[in-house]
């Protein structure tokens, strides 16, 4: 048995049917001699392949994110120089080639994604690139996402993949995130300073205590080493989303993921996701309400239907797609019915009230799908129904 599996044992992987699976930059362009010549090296990510190919066969999705960029890049010009602006130029020379790569390993249609952290802030934006992914997974394809490295800069480090899967994650209401490294998994300290490090199979809460252990000392080509990872963890566990971190340079260990056995650390979700998504629908300011009949508050209520614009009496309030707004009946004077994400803006919305779903895109020019809410973004607010 290897020696990861000997130290991280073996436990069960929660069922799951949607993951981000992230890999980071240490598993694509290992410190080693590059066998290749795009400068991703498909020893590993050629085993994580199979696992993705393997997953989806078993009716399981999955959205990629992954780092390599900036190595890929560094193949293709000399740069000597290795600050911020370079490594962004880096990216954007390597991006195409990281693409392409995934896509001959797993003969899966790849598809580029490139998001930023302010696109998750932005609402619409958020629901636009949340529209784009379901689309991409329905369709079959792979969604290969990576910091827009162009636009993105903080704090002059450059890229946080860890993060942006923990937002993809919540974006695409998957069920899992999973964070493919180059060490087993998460130590009570760094291993390298610190011998007598034990693996942590399981946590349960992320505590300050388990952030100091994991010191931002990153790999040779990693960014933000366990802290982000960490960190990342903490955020989908918020979100009602477990967090896997295992070693990807294993194929063992990935196989055995394949067969639903973790070697590797759990973190373990704060709650439920749809407890999370309706505790932050339910508080998130409000910027506006529709009104609608009771035909449609019976069908929100009671069926747990979209809401669509037929059912929809009047506009009230400005707000823009993305924005959440309330759901009153139109014969009750007292709380909202229901709360969610508006799909279309309030001039927008106030133009296809009571038309028939299909009218939508003749009256607007286009169409963001035939309901106002959909119901996977609606909280209803009856303290029965919510329970
Ligand atoms: N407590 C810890 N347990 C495990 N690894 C740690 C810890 N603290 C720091 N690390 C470092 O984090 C590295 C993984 O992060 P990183 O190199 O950024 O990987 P990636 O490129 O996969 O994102 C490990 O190889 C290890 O050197
Ligand atoms: N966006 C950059 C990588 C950023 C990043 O988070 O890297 P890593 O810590 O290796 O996951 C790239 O594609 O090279």
């Amino acid at each position: 048995m290897s020696d990861v599996r000997e130290v991280f044992k073996a436990q069960a992987l929660p069922s799951w049917k949607r993951a981000v699976l992230k890999v980071g930059s240490s598993l694509l362009a290992g410190s080693d001699k590059l066998p290749s010549e795009d400068g991703l090296d498909p020893r590993y990510a050629a085993v994580l392949a199979r696992f993705i190919i393997e997953s989806r066969a078993q009716g399981r999705e999955i959205v990629l994110v992954s780092s390599g960029a900036v190595a890929a890049g560094r193949r293709r010009i000399e740069s000597t120089n290795s600050g911020p602006i370079q490594r962004q130029a880096l990216a954007a020379l390597g991006q195409a080639t990281l693409v392409t790569f995934w896509q001959r390993l797993t003969g899966i249609p790849a598809a580029q994604v490139l998001l930023s952290h302010d696109d998750m802030l932005n609402r619409r934006r958020y629901l636009n690139a949340r529209n784009t992914l379901r689309e991409l997974l329905r369709v079959g394809a792979l969604p290969i996402v990576n910091e827009n490295d162009t636009v993105a800069i903080d704090k002059l480090r450059l890229g946080d993949n860890d993060n942006i899967g923990a937002a993809v994650a919540s974006l695409v209401d998957a069920d899992m995130l999973m964070i493919a490294t180059d060490i087993g998994g998460l130590y009570t300290a760094h291993p390298k300073y610190e011998p007598a490090a034990q693996p942590i199979l399981k946590l349960d809460r992320i505590t300050d205590e388990v952030l100091a252990a994991a010191s931002g000392d990153p790999g040779e080509l990693g960014t933000g080493g366990m802290l982000t990872k960490l960190e990342a963890a903490s955020k989908a566990s918020r979100a009602g989303i477990p967090t896997v971190l295992f070693c990807g340079r294993d194929a063992d260990v990935i196989r055995a993921l394949t067969d639903g056995r973790l070697h590797g650390t759990l973190v373990t979700p704060e709650s439920d996701p749809l407890t999370a998504r309706k505790q932050w629908l339910r508080h998130a300011p409000s910027c506006g309400s529709l009104v609608v009949d009771s035909g449609a508050s019976n069908a929100v209520q009671r069926r747990g239907a979209s809401l669509l614009p037929g059912g929809v009496v009047r506009v009230d309030g400005e707000f823009r797609r993305g924005d959440v707004v309330e759901v009153v009946g139109e014969s009750r004077h007292g709380p909202a019915l229901a709360r969610g994400l508006a799909q279309y803006g309030s001039a927008d919305m106030r133009r296809i009230v009571r038309r028939h779903s299909n009218e939508i895109e003749s009256v607007l020019g286009f169409s963001f799908g035939e309901s106002v809410i959909h119901r996977d973004d609606l909280v209803l607010l009856n303290p029965e129904e919510n329970a």
